[in-house]
């Protein structure tokens, strides 16, 4: 997936413009940005759900100009159906698909599994956890068969422990070789989480935003925040979130 140069304002405020990302194949790639830069909005104009007022957004090489089951979000507000089952949750996503209904059982118990919720088919969301609930929010998504995920915060509303737990799993859940899913973009404020998860990280940053660094996280995984190469790539980062200055005319 890539955007060409996207540019977004909110009547006569830009938010940002010439923003040129792209998400690569097996590749988890995040944003990064001070607050209220425009990273949601970027991550919502990745998924067609939002127009850009500059460039495009290509999927494939197709142009994308509105929601397509090709493209999956989740966020950080834990959207999961109190009244269905954690297996009905996950056929939610496969709908569209309009398969018979025991393949649809199928590939829901099979999402479920691959997100380590196997056994938990039948309970309701109030009887999991957040993180549990979080799992069955990424399995709808993938059963949709998704070519590119895209998260926005995923774990910001979890507790320590347990966005931990899911973080170490994220990669290998979501790049199984029995999904559909080419590339993931993930927003996130978690400098940590950044560095242990992505492959490349596009820093946003000014007013109007632009994209002021580009950087590609070279470290085998699993990563250890001990490691003095991990600190390394967090100090550059910290670099690039800092205040940029306004331009002062002379
Ligand atoms: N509906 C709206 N109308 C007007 N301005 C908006 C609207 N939604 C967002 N904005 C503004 O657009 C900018 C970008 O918002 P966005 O939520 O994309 O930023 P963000 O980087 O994701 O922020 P955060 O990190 O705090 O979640 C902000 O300055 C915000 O105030």
């Amino acid at each position: 997936m890539e955007g060409i140069n996207l540019g977004f304002q909110f009547s006569t405020y830009k938010v940002f413009e010439k923003v040129n990302l792209s998400a690569e194949d097996s590749k988890l790639t995040a944003i990064v940005g001070p607050s209220g830069v425009g990273k949601s909005t970027l991550l919502r104009i990745l998924g067609g759900f939002i127009k850009p007022n500059e460039g495009e957004v290509r999927l494939l090489g197709k142009k994308v100009t509105r929601p397509t089951p090709r493209i999956a979000l989740i966020h950080q507000s834990i959207a999961t159906f109190p009244w269905l089952t954690a297996v009905e949750n996950v056929k939610l996503g496969l709908k569209y698909r309009k398969l018979p209904k025991d393949e649809e059982d199928k590939i829901a118990r099979k999402m479920l599994e691959i997100v380590g919720l196997q056994g938990f088919e039948e309970f309701y969301p109030k009887q999991m956890s957040g993180g549990m609930r979080q799992r069955v929010a990424i399995a709808r998504a993938l059963a949709a068969d998704p070519y590119v995920l895209l998260m926005d915060e995923p774990f910001a509303h979890l507790d320590e422990l347990t966005a931990e737990g899911l973080r170490q799993e994220i990669y290998s859940t979501i790049f199984n070789d029995e999904t559909s899913l080419k590339a993931a973009v993930l927003v996130s404020h978690n400098m940590n989480e950044v560095i242990e998860l992505s492959d490349k990280v596009y820093v946003i940053n000014g007013s109007p935003a632009t994209v002021v660094g580009e950087v590609v996280i070279d470290m085998e995984r699993p990563r250890s925040s001990k490691d003095p190469k991990f600190q390394e790539y967090l100090d550059l980062l910290y670099k690039l979130l800092t205040p940029v200055k306004k331009k002062v005319k002379e």
